[in-house]
């Protein structure tokens, strides 16, 4: 069975897949339209396609780096199965753009069960770390979790109710931090709460300024020392909350927080508010991290964990062979 074949019985078996198809819909049309009208021209693998084929993947996002590695092995598997077909050229190449992904083993998420999980979030502001917060405190209340959030971004104007607006929505405590304050009191408050009150899992929004590396570094450093201190093996993930909007720049900006501390996973939000969907892989191979989660939206129910099948069949669905 091919890969079109295969993410399509994978896809189809999913409760969300309409919402997947929907978020990517801007990025699948992008992506589509472009390998589609690739196809018209196509006479093999010679130069003149491989440069086309460079061209629609920088202009997905992929990035420099990671679109030559894909671009290479496409041509090296296409001369060593001696593909002629575009078709087979096409699955072939988003094998390879599964294989990019899967180039690293991912650790699944677990729940602390000796204690609260603490969770962190970074990344730059606007990146949509605070609703995001919201909807990943859904998305654990969903599923049967008691949810407490510590609004820890005291640098931001606003940040601090934004948060607490939210918490109010979804009938869960906000443990809020003083505006300008350090937001690390705000963490050892919300690590007290939630093991008073036996919360299961303690969501940290963070301000993460990037005015330089050592601040950066000294800032979030602390946050772990103070979090560390009050539940042991806290935090027990720390997630980067990065905007897909801003493409190449998110990937070197996401490059300073992951030198300053040990981020665990990505978010990726505003996926749906791009047609450079490619970013995802982009980031994979650039940081070795995995995507945690993607944000689909605005609203609280936009975010979903990331699948790598639905993922690529969100992106492909429609070109040849995949109907
Ligand atoms: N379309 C879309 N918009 C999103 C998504 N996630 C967040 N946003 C929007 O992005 C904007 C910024 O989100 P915030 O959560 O305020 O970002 P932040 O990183 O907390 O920013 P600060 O509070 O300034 O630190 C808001 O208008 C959100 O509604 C998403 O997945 N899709």
């Amino acid at each position: 069975m091919g890969i079109f074949s295969k993410l399509k019985q994978a896809f189809s078996g999913k409760q969300d897949s309409d919402r997947y198809l929907s978020g990517l819909d801007k990025s699948r049309k992008s992506f589509s339209e472009k390998i589609r009208r690739l196809s018209l021209n196509f006479t093999g693998v010679n130069e003149e396609f491989l440069e086309e084929l460079m061209v629609i993947l920088l202009e997905a996002d992929i990035g420099i780096h990671t679109a030559q590695k894909i671009v290479d092995a496409v041509e090296n598997t296409a001369m060593d199965r001696k593909l002629k077909n575009f078709d087979e050229i096409v699955e072939c190449l988003i094998e390879e753009m599964a294989k990019m992904y899967n180039a690293k083993e991912d650790r699944e998420f677990e729940f602390n069960d000796q204690g609260p999980t603490v969770i962190l979030m970074v990344g730059v502001n606007g990146s949509g770390k605070t609703t995001t917060t919201a909807k990943l405190s859904k998305l654990f209340l969903d599923q049967g979790k008691t949810v407490a959030v510590a609004a820890a971004d005291t640098f931001r104007a606003g940040a601090i109710d934004q948060l607490a607006v939210w918490a109010e929505r979804l009938n869960i405590h906000c443990i809020k931090g003083r505006e300008n304050g350090d937001p690390s009191a705000a963490l050892v408050d919300g690590c007290r709460y939630a093991v008073e009150n036996k919360i299961d899992v303690l969501i940290g929004d963070t301000a993460g300024r990037l005015q330089n590396k050592t601040n950066l570094m000294n800032e979030l450093s602390k946050m772990h020392r103070v979090v560390e201190r009050e539940i042991p093996g806290a935090p027990h993930e720390v997630w980067l909350v990065l905007d897909a909007t801003t493409g190449q720049n998110g990937i070197s900006q996401a490059e300073l927080f992951t030198e300053a501390c040990n981020v665990t996973g990505i978010i990726l939000t505003k996926l749906d508010g791009t047609a450079k969907g490619g970013i995802v892989i982009a980031i994979r191979d650039r940081l070795g991290l995995p995507v945690k989660y993607i944000g689909l939206g605005e609203k609280l129910d936009d975010l979903r964990p990331f699948d790598l099948d639905a993922y690529l069949y969100s992106l492909c669905e429609g070109l040849a062979g995949n109907e």
